[in-house]
Parts: structure tokens; C-alpha cells; sequence
């Protein structure tokens, strides 16, 4: 559903990221690892078009979407789920959930969302801030879900997350991909991302170093915590 083909993109002068080539299918949950620095954020910020300065095609749902705006990437089916989750503080939980404009008819309604999130149906008159990490998270990724997007852009979901938070995000994540929606997810968590992806991409100094599907990302797993120092 995703394809990006010879992205490269620039700071100025500095160019951060190389002739990347990435692929998201349907369902299917793939992950971006790297050290601080290597481009995972900015490979991200151009596949959702944020990042501008940038060379190389990204086509969505079979439509060349290279020179369309985030916000009509948005409303062709992207959902960015953001680190630092994009609550609003003044708003409720479920004014939080009311307020993301639908884009597809594969929404999810109100009910579905509390059926799979009950964390956030006992939370729905709560403001967004009181909420704790793990209950934003969730929100983030509620949000996204109520436009209807089928695909996800996660930026380190399991981030500052207790292990029993995480567990419960991995949960999510399942779930969602059985949907048939696709993941794509920022996360420096090596065995998180070992336990609940289908596929990574090792990203150093802006460029692929290596694509590996999940059975040989676990069969490397020491390795690559002890290589890459993430
Ligand atoms: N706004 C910016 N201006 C100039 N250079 C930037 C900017 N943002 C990122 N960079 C540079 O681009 C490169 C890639 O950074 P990026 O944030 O994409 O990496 P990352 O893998 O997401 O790292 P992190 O995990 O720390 O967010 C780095 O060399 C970084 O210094």
C-alpha cells in the first residue's frame, strides 16, 4: 500500500537521508531501527509529507502521492500517530476521539474504540493530560483509527512505557494489523519490535543498511542490540 523508491532528503546542504526504498502491504507490520541520528524520523516525515526537501517517488494505495501536502496524505488514508501523542489537554477523551475528521469508510466508530481500548471507555470524561503514558498512547493510536486510515505511521509507540503498557500495546498493534491495516513503526525497542513486526529496516547514517524479515531480525537480535548500541 506504501511504496517509497530513491528517497533522499536534505537539511539545507546536509543531506539525511540516501536512496531509501521502503514498502508497507496491507496487514502488514514493519519497523525502522536505527541509532539516534540515522534518519528514522526524517524517512518518516517524508513519507507523510512533512519534509519537503526531499528527492525520489512515494506512491499510496497505487497513486504517486511524492508532491501531495500532509493533509491530503492525511485525508488519502495516513495516520500519524506522533511521540509526543498530540493530545489535547483542554478536551476530554472523547472530545479528543470526536474531533478527527473521517476519511474512509473503514472508521472506526466511538464503540469500537472503547470496545478494543476499555482503558479508555473507564477514562472518557477524563481531560487528555491526566491521562497516564500508556492511556495517551492508546488515545494516539484511537485517534488515528477514528479516521479511518489503513495505514499507521507509529513513532516509538512503547516508548517510557511500563512492560505491562507495552505488552498491552503490542496487543493493539496485533489487533490493528489483523484489520488489515498497515504499520509502519519508528522503535528503537529492539526486542519490542522483534515481537511484533513482520519486517525491519536498519537504517544508518540515512541509509538502508539491511532489510530483514522476523525471523532472522530474532535470530540476530543480540547482535544487532550490541552493533547498532540501541
Ligand atoms: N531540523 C533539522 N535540521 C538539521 N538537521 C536535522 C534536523 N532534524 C534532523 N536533522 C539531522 O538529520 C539526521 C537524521 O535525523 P533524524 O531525526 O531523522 O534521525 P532519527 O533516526 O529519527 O533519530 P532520533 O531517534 O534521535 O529521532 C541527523 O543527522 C540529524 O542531525
Amino acid at each position: 500500500m506504501l511504496e517509497a523508491t530513491g528517497l533522499s532528503a536534505w537539511y539545507g546542504e546536509a543531506q539525511a537521508l540516501h536512496e531509501v526504498d521502503v514498502r508497507v502491504g496491507e496487514g502488514e507490520v514493519v519497523t525502522l531501527v536505527g541509532r539516534n541520528g540515522a534518519g528514522k524520523t526524517t524517512l518518516v516525515r517524508c513519507l507523510i509529507g512533512l519534509h519537503r526537501q526531499v528527492s525520489g517517488a512515494v506512491s499510496f494505495l497505487d497513486r504517486d502521492v511524492t508532491r501531495m501536502p500532509a493533509h491530503q496524505r492525511a485525508r488519502a488514508g495516513m495516520g500519524w500517530v506522533q511521540d509526543d501523542r498530540g493530545i489535547y489537554a483542554s478536551l476530554t477523551v472523547e472530545e479528543n476521539l470526536l474531533l478527527p475528521p473521517t476519511v474512509s469508510g473503514r472508521a472506526w466508530t466511538l464503540k469500537q474504540v472503547y470496545e478494543a481500548f476499555p482503558e479508555l471507555a473507564g477514562r472518557r470524561k477524563a481531560g487528555g493530560t491526566t491521562l497516564s503514558g500508556g492511556e495517551q498512547q492508546m488515545l494516539a493510536i484511537a485517534r488515528a483509527l477514528r479516521t479511518g486510515a489503513c495505514l499507521l505511521l507509529m513513532d516509538e509507540p512503547s516508548e517510557g512505557l511500563a512492560p505491562v503498557v507495552v505488552a498491552r500495546i503490542r496487543e493493539i498493534i496485533r489487533q490493528i494489523k489483523a484489520t488489515g491495516v498497515g504499520i509502519l513503526l519508528i522503535e528503537q525497542n529492539v526486542t519490542f519490535a522483534a515481537t511484533v513486526a513482520d519486517r525491519h529496516y536498519l537504517l544508518s547514517q540515512g541509509r538502508i543498511v539491511e532489510t530483514l524479515d522476523n525471523s532472522d531480525f530474532r535470530r540476530r537480535e543480540g547482535e544487532l542490540l550490541k552493533h547498532l548500541g540501541i
